[in-house]
């Protein structure tokens, strides 16, 4: 076997996007991938693009030109519904979690094997992995705090078994300590062999989590490369993440 066929292709391929809010350019030639496994920090401050991908990814902001890959098929301007069925899980920035329903009702609603016939997340494995649902499984989702509900828009797109897990700031407006948790329970994700892509402003958040990042500023591409080549680039940190 040539080692050519042991090379697979990227979970994620962003290949040159440009996206439009009406006539505003928001995305400018926006390209990186994600491996297999991976978990990818996409870093950035207010306003810089990083909602705007993932929603190019997630089919609900279609770019003009370039293409969305998944597994290495051409997903460029799917709808929503069709890139949750080919594994994407996306928790967006607002969570939606529908709030006159119970937490319970709120995670069977979105119980659905993978793509692949993967049918891990039970409700048992839910509250196993997310113990602070476990008393709320009767509460309406409305009435919980931001970090209950972040913790159940996670599970919630959790018991659609997807392979690739896409996260909009999970952090944003938590807590320290919610905050922490969200991080705990991210790496017990990472080691469930999912791809995994953050969106976060809180680039501290994504330090001890993600092995890669991809910093995004006006919507271009300024850095790619591992967390620790982030860590070690002063430049690129005070000029495109410093508050
Ligand atoms: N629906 C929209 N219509 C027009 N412009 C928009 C829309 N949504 C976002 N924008 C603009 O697009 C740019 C990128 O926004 P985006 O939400 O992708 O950034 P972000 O990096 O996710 O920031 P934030 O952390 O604030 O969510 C911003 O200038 C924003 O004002």
């Amino acid at each position: 076997m040539s080692a050519d066929s042991l090379v697979r292709p990227a979970v994620i391929e962003v290949a040159g996007i440009d996206v439009f809010y009406g006539a505003s350019q928001i995305l400018f030639g926006v390209e990186f991938a994600v491996q297999e496994g991976q978990t990818m920090a996409l870093l950035g401050r207010n306003g810089a693009g990083k909602s705007t991908t993932m929603k190019a990814i997630a089919g609900l902001a279609p770019p003009k030109r370039g293409a969305v890959r998944l597994f290495g098929q051409d997903r460029t301007r799917q709808k929503p519904y069709e890139m949750a069925r080919a594994g994407l899980g996306f928790v967006p920035e607002d969570r939606q979690v529908f709030p006159e329903h119970s937490v319970e009702d709120n995670l069977l609603i979105a119980r659905k094997p993978g793509p692949d016939g993967r049918d891990e997340w039970s409700l048992e494995r839910i509250y196993e992995v997310f113990p602070l649902l476990t008393p709320l499984r009767q509460r309406m989702a409305g009435r919980l705090s931001g970090g209950e509900q972040q913790m159940l828009a996670i599970a919630r797109m959790l018991m659609g078994n997807p392979s690739v897990l896409l996260l909009d700031e999970p952090s944003e407006g938590l807590a320290p300590i919610i905050v922490q948790r969200i991080g705990t329970l991210v790496r017990t994700l990472r080691e469930t062999r999912v791809t995994i892509l953050i969106a976060e402003q809180n680039m501290h958040f994504c330090l001890g989590l993600a092995s890669d990042a991809t910093v995004i500023d006006k919507g271009q591409i300024v850095f790619r490369g591992t967390i620790a080549e982030l860590k070690a680039n002063d430049d690129v940190r005070q000029r495109y993440l410093a508050l």
